[in-house]
């Protein structure tokens, strides 16, 4: 665990930049630090692995002061990654990979299949070891510099807006990435961003700061979401709070209705045993929704897909959120959203009513446990 406690940095012109911050920093998660311009973010980085020192305050890494240990000894221990990369120009992308192992006394090759290794594990093509980092795109090079970061396999990542200029495709393949990464690999990540949609998707935790360093609040992102402390967090947050935070709701429980769903070849038994629902979803001969129509505009053996009406955008039950289930419901021209198994085949469908109920649902049980938690 990575302690602050206290901290106050003062640069030598008198700037407050951070202003007696405490922060407990928990292992093998990400901890995101989110605020706007100016508010210390960076400083709060770069004061972790001793490019700044606190004027006040200290940094405990697993228990021990930081200015314990030689500054070398500690920076090895976190790897550090920064918009643009900041990678060597003048070397190959596998030697900037490859840097920090040579420095540390690894043989050349050794450290060169070491950082081949990571090329793979960043989502690189190895056909881009020889090249230069101005053959590279931004989202290409940013993934060298996720590479070197962790080449000496560090158990701490620090993170300063390293997704901020690439375009917003590449910037979510870049975030799915580190997140996966981090699923594989455990590290202990403090990852710096302006972004607030960012740091939701990416923070287990995330620590809001205003301007002049100081914490105005420290929550796991669904937390902020629900309970914001303060108007400035709200107004941080920015607009959907309320469906945004659907994201952190599963679809699981979600009730399906089944009889709705018919195969285009249903003989006219199965087509009356659906006919009570509004309309029905068509599907191919596999599962595979094609449509919605109304009952009475269908006829046994003789489907017209033509005149099917669009189905939207399903959700996979299992492993998407009631806001999926809520767009897909809300993008289908009946009000109905369609449930897919991971196949694609359609398992179900279900109405925006009973999704809105299993959203009053959630949010019942989110406020039950934070009543039982506050001890009311
Ligand atoms: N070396 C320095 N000397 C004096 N003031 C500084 C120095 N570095 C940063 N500051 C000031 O400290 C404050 C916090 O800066 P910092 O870079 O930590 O903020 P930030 O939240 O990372 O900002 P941004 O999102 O714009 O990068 C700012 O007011 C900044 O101008």
């Amino acid at each position: 665990m990575i302690r602050i406690d206290s901290v106050t940095k003062r640069y030598p012109d008198g700037t407050v930049a951070v202003d007696r911050l405490s922060l407990e920093i928990p292992d093998r998660s990400v901890t995101v630090l989110v605020g706007p311009s100016g508010c210390g973010k960076t400083t709060t980085l770069r004061m972790i692995n001793r490019m700044v020192e606190p004027s006040e305050g200290s940094i405990l890494l697993d228990g021990q002061d930081i200015r314990q240990q030689p500054v070398n000894t500690l920076r090895r221990s976190m790897g550090y990654v920064i918009q643009n990369a900041g990678l060597f120009q003048h070397r190959t992308i596998l030697d900037n990979i490859a840097t920090v192992p040579r420095l540390l006394g690894r043989p050349k090759r050794e450290a060169r299949a070491r950082a081949a290794e990571l090329m793979e594990r960043v989502g690189l093509d190895a056909a881009l070891a020889k090249r230069y980092p101005y053959q590279l795109s931004g989202g290409q090079q940013q993934r060298v510099g996720v590479a070197r970061a962790l080449a000496a396999d560090p158990p701490v990542l620090l993170m300063d807006e390293p997704f901020s200029a690439v375009d917003p495709v590449v910037r979510k393949g870049l975030q799915d990435e580190l997140l996966r990464i981090q699923d594989e690999l455990g590290k202990t990540i403090v990852f710096v961003t302006h972004d607030i949609d960012e740091a939701i998707k990416l923070g287990t935790k995330v620590a809001v700061l205003r301007t002049g360093g100081r914490l105005a609040q420290f929550a796991p992102p669904a937390e902020l979401l629900s309970a914001p402390a303060d108007a400035f967090v709200e107004d941080f947050l920015g607009a959907d709070r309320g469906i945004r935070r659907l994201s952190f709701f599963p679809a699981a429980g979600l009730e399906l209705q089944t009889a709705p769903v018919v195969p285009i070849d249903a003989d006219a038994g199965r087509l009356a045993s659906g006919a009570a629902a509004p309309y029905l979803l068509v599907t191919d001969a596999d599962g595979r929704p094609l449509g919605w129509s109304e009952p009475d505009r269908l006829t046994a053996g003789a489907v017209d897909r033509e005149r099917l009406l669009d189905f939207g955008r399903p959700f996979v039950p299992d492993t998407d959120s009631l806001r999926t289930a809520l767009d897909g419901a809300v993008l289908s021209p009946t009000g109905w959203a369609v449930a897919v198994d991971g196949e694609g085949r359609a398992v179900g469908v279900v109405s925006q009513q009973v999704i809105g109920e299993a959203i009053r649902d959630a949010h019942g049980r989110v406020a039950a446990r934070a009543d039982a938690k506050a001890g009311r």
